[in-house]
């Protein structure tokens, strides 16, 4: 009855007062923007997906090639609340169909799909700029944890694959995590803490000037749980890891080529550290230096991969003799963390109890825990033993903590037998003596490191002056 150009004017001038009253304002996400993807739209919808308590009642789900999980998603024409910063938004997926296209280069997905937010008209300048932002970070962290970790080894000595690349890399399934790694809760949750505030650390390192990496060294006895920690630490932080293999490095110049081609938010793991200092020694010169500045030398302005600040590293040295180190490798800066993997003490036992056998605290007999507590320590068993023991007898779970039971007793009473441990004396066994000489080799190492920070300190100071 009206013609077009008055409805549409109409409606155009209805919907003018309305937003004129309206608290709200609303901004719109569309999936296909002209005809480029919107990178903000599969931000927004990843996000969505993880970090707001999910309420609706029809989620869709979706699993992307190479993950091995299951994210889920808002439905179509569905509405999501949430909060940032204490302020409430809501969040609603747009589905709409699309007119039959005649022709096109490209041709566009039927539905027309879109996100739009509301915000109240007085925290859009408070937040939107900064609600993006953080949700275009979450969703880049959860599209790193959703993918399967890559592991990159170096094994072909210095030669480059036909993309010009050293590393070679295969999918990384280590299915070892915090939780199931045997050892002290107390020191576990130190180490978590530490993960935590360095992965989120990025302005602290920013602001000191200082590189954005952090060393760990672990050390102990084979089979005390040091590849199995840096593995959890890889899917807890859902980062890659390098694998260097010092052997096949020739030189520095290598070495440097091959911290260039890591990647940010990556482990790079040197496994038996004094190992390679052996190897390395043969060849004094050009190889002496190498195990100590692979860790100094990635950091170096102009050196590493371009992009110094934001680009966040993990080392971690494993050993099992630490006495063995170049002392220098233990100084200030270059490890953050010593770590002491050692022998499998009652709350690491209680956790590869519940590891492989479901087994809590209230199912295993008292009596038989209380003598297991008793005797543990002076076995001196490995967690690796432990776990060993465990599934020896996998279809008879009494059995095997029966017999791990028995073991534990026989091993503890011929270490006592043996003079191994602490005798009624008092006096230190062999054992013992190799640990002092190592906590103490730590010790004076921290000492300087105290006072090396101090110096750091005071340069600090003169650089603000
Ligand atoms: N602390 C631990 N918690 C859980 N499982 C462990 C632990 N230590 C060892 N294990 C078990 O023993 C196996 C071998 O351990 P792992 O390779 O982590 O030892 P390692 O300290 O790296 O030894 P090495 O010095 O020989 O490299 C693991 O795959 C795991 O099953
Ligand atoms: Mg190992």
């Amino acid at each position: 009855i009206f013609p077009p150009e008055l409805r549409f004017a109409f409606l155009k001038f209805f919907n003018r007062i309305f937003h004129l009253f309206s608290s709200y304002c609303y901004f719109d996400i569309t999936e296909i923007d002209g005809v480029n993807t919107n990178e903000l739209y599969n931000a927004v919808q990843l996000y969505l997906s993880s970090s707001v308590s999910i309420a609706g009642n029809r989620l869709s789900l979706t699993r992307a090639v190479n993950s091995s999980s299951i994210t889920f998603g808002l439905s179509n024409n569905d509405s999501i609340v949430d909060t940032f910063n204490n302020v409430t938004v809501l969040w609603e997926h747009v589905v709409t169909q699309r007119q039959t296209q005649t022709f096109a280069w490209r041709p566009l997905p039927e539905e027309k799909r879109g996100f739009t937010l509301r915000i109240k008209k007085r925290d859009k300048a408070l937040i939107l700029s900064s609600y993006l932002d953080y949700i275009m970070e979450r969703a880049n962290e959860i599209r790193r944890k959703n993918q399967d970790r890559l592991l990159y080894t170096n094994s072909r000595g210095g030669s480059l694959d036909s993309r010009g690349h050293p590393w070679e890399s295969v999918p990384f399934k280590h299915p070892s995590t915090f939780e199931t790694l045997a050892m002290d809760p107390v020191k576990k949750q130190q180490i978590i803490d530490d993960l935590k505030d360095f992965a989120e650390g990025q302005m602290f390192y920013q602001k000191t000037g200082r590189a954005w990496k952090r060393g760990y060294l672990l050390y102990g006895p084979p089979g005390t749980g040091k590849s199995s920690m840096i593995a959890a630490m890889a899917n807890h932080l859902g980062y890659d890891i390098y694998d260097l293999e010092l052997t096949e490095v020739h030189s520095n110049s290598e070495l440097r080529k091959l911290l260039m081609k890591t990647s940010s938010k990556s482990i790079i793991v040197i496994e038996d550290i004094d190992c390679s200092i052996n190897l390395t020694n043969r060849k004094k010169n050009s190889n002496a230096t190498t195990q100590r500045s692979y860790y100094d030398m990635e950091t170096r302005p102009g050196t590493g991969s371009g992009e110094e600040s934001g680009s966040e590293r993990i080392f971690v040295f494993t050993t099992n003799h630490i006495d063995k180190l170049d002392p220098a490798l233990l100084r200030s800066g270059r490890m953050d963390m010593h770590i002491h993997m050692s022998y499998c003490d009652f709350p690491s036992l209680k956790i590869l109890l519940k590891n492989y056998w479901g087994y809590e605290e209230e199912d295993v007999d008292d009596d038989v825990l209380k003598e297991m507590e008793r005797v543990v320590e002076k076995a001196e068993m490995t967690p690796a033993d432990v776990s060993e023991a465990l599934i020896k007898n996998r279809r008879d779970k009494d059995r095997a903590v029966r017999e791990l039971l028995e073991d534990l007793k026989s091993r503890g009473d011929g270490n006592v037998k043996d003079g191994k441990l602490r005798g009624q004396s008092g006096n230190l066994t062999e054992l013992e003596i190799v640990e002092e000489e190592e906590k103490r080799a730590i010790d004076s190492q921290n000492e300087e490191e105290d006072s090396d920070e101090e110096e750091i300190e005071v340069k600090d100071n003169i650089c603000k002056d």
